[in-house]
């Protein structure tokens, strides 16, 4: 019997410590919950406090249609606006700049994809209007807002040169002051024509002095490790053109 109640009291009092150590487990497990609670929650106050200001920041638009010309107005403003041939790879830039890589898969622009880039004082709109053949004959409406010409061509899709030259010098002679920057994209891919080739190729040399032009190879793929560094030269020589055409 002795034995038993010595038994039943060791373990009521390791029942006891058992429940002790219980509580002081479960209050410093309540304590630690609470903190990491707390962290969370600053985190996602943090994670909101961030989207909201990418939001603010960045704002990327797609739709079928372009934009009606008459909302254009005809000041110039700082709408740089991407031009050039289907495929060329003018969304994978535009994402680019909004997200810093392509990471996503593109797919063909029917009509207009806008990134809005709001950083302190500086405010870009980048309008692009598809590529495609039955959309090129808007292109010319959207000249006389934009600040700055950026076409983009496919380096090395040698067979399309001329009719994206003829394209180009449409657009430049209807515009005979709009600083061109023109991005040979897909220098990744073997063959890819180089800025100088290309400055030839699209007879450049017979554009007007009126016109500011630059010319920069590009990768813009998606998975790219490049790409994130091809964008960022290629946005500063755009900021470079627009600050060039506000000097005039
Ligand atoms: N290899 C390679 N592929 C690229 C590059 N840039 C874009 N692409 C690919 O080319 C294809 C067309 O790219 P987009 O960015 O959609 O071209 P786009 O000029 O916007 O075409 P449209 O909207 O049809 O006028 C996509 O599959 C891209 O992943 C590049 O530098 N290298
Ligand atoms: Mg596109």
């Amino acid at each position: 019997m002795a034995g038993l109640r010595e038994a039943g009291l060791a373990g009521a009092a390791l029942a006891l410590t058992g429940g002790v150590a219980y509580v002081i487990w479960n209050l410093r497990d309540t304590k630690k919950r609470q903190e990491a609670e707390k962290v969370m929650l600053e985190q996602n106050l943090n994670a909101e406090k961030q989207e909201k200001l990418v939001e603010k920041e960045i704002r990327s638009e797609t739709a079928r249609e372009a934009p009606a010309v008459s909302q254009q107005g005809q000041a110039r403003g700082s709408q740089v606006l991407v031009l050039g041939l289907d495929g060329a790879g003018k969304t994978s830039l535009l994402q680019c700049f909004a997200t810093g890589s392509v990471e996503q898969e593109v797919s063909p622009t029917q009509g207009f994809h806008a990134v809005s880039i709001n950083r302190e004082e500086l405010h870009i709109e980048f309008l692009e209007i598809g590529g495609e053949e039955k959309l090129r004959d808007y292109w010319p409406m959207y000249l006389k807002k934009a600040r700055v010409l950026v076409f983009v061509l496919d380096a090395a899709d040698f067979t399309r040169f001329p009719l994206a030259k003829t394209s180009l010098h449409r657009l430049l002679a209807s515009e005979p002051y709009l600083p061109l920057v023109l991005l040979a994209n897909k220098q990744d891919l073997p063959g890819a024509c180089g800025v100088t080739e290309l400055y030839e190729s699209m007879a450049l040399g017979s554009v007007g002095d009126g016109h500011k032009l630059s010319v920069l190879g590009t990768q813009l793929w998606k998975g790219s490790s490049d790409a994130h560094a091809s964008a960022q030269d290629a946005y500063e020589l755009i900021l470079e053109m627009m600050n060039s055409n506000c000097e005039e």
